[in-house]
């Protein structure tokens, strides 16, 4: 039998708490699943994922939003620790052609700053999709220092650093299938 979720998880030097259940997480995506296939008429999107942290979110949104079009990954990378660094890297770029002329759905697991949406927006508008629909399963409206437009927000939550369900501290904490969030102040 596999062990319960522990109530408390350290990771490097920081210890983390439970904060939204397994069980919140997955009835929040069914319904965001529900949502998207509205608002895209069921239509086929191309669904592009932000890694590394939105793996774990894209995988099941995807499946919950029952719609078709193909799937892409790009990948960017801005955090040390519990901070942006503020430069954002493109490590991995899209697919020209499954954004040109698409109606792209962008799937992030959070938008804190916003400076990763400010640095890849532009990227992806360069490309000229149809349209964009950026969905997010974490949101810190408190933490945005840039503005960003989000179609679609799974949870807002309060300015704590969280891991889990994809999201990760310096690497560690991303196959947590709950979310955790910093017991201490930061
Ligand atoms: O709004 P921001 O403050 O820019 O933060 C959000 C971004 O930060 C994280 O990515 P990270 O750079 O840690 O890369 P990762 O997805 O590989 O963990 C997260 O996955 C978002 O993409
Ligand atoms: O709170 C967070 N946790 C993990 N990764 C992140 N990237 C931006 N904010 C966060
Ligand atoms: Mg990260």
């Amino acid at each position: 039998m596999l062990p319960p979720l522990p109530a408390r998880i350290q990771l490097h030097e920081h210890t983390f708490q439970p904060f939204i259940g397994e069980q919140e997480i997955q009835q929040r995506v069914e319904a965001m699943g529900q949502e998207l296939y509205d608002r895209l008429s069921g239509g086929a999107p191309s669904f592009v994922v932000m890694l590394k942290g939105a793996f774990v979110f894209a995988a099941d949104l995807v499946r919950a939003s029952r719609l078709g079009g193909e799937v892409c990954f790009v990948r960017t990378s801005s955090y040390t620790g519990t901070e942006s660094g503020g430069q954002v890297k493109l490590l991995l770029p899209p697919e020209e052609e499954l954004v040109r002329d698409k109606d792209v759905v962008l799937i992030e697991d959070i938008v804190d700053s916003g400076l990763t949406m400010q640095a890849f927006l532009p990227v992806l508008r360069e490309l000229q999709p149809r349209s964009i629909t950026l969905v997010t399963l974490l949101h810190k409206p408190d933490a945005q220092r840039v503005p960003v437009d989000i179609d679609l927000i799974g949870f807002s939550i309060p300015t704590k650093f969280v891991v889990g369900y994809g999201l990760d501290y310096d690497g560690l904490g991303r196959q947590l299938p709950a979310i955790y969030q910093l017991a201490e102040d930061y």
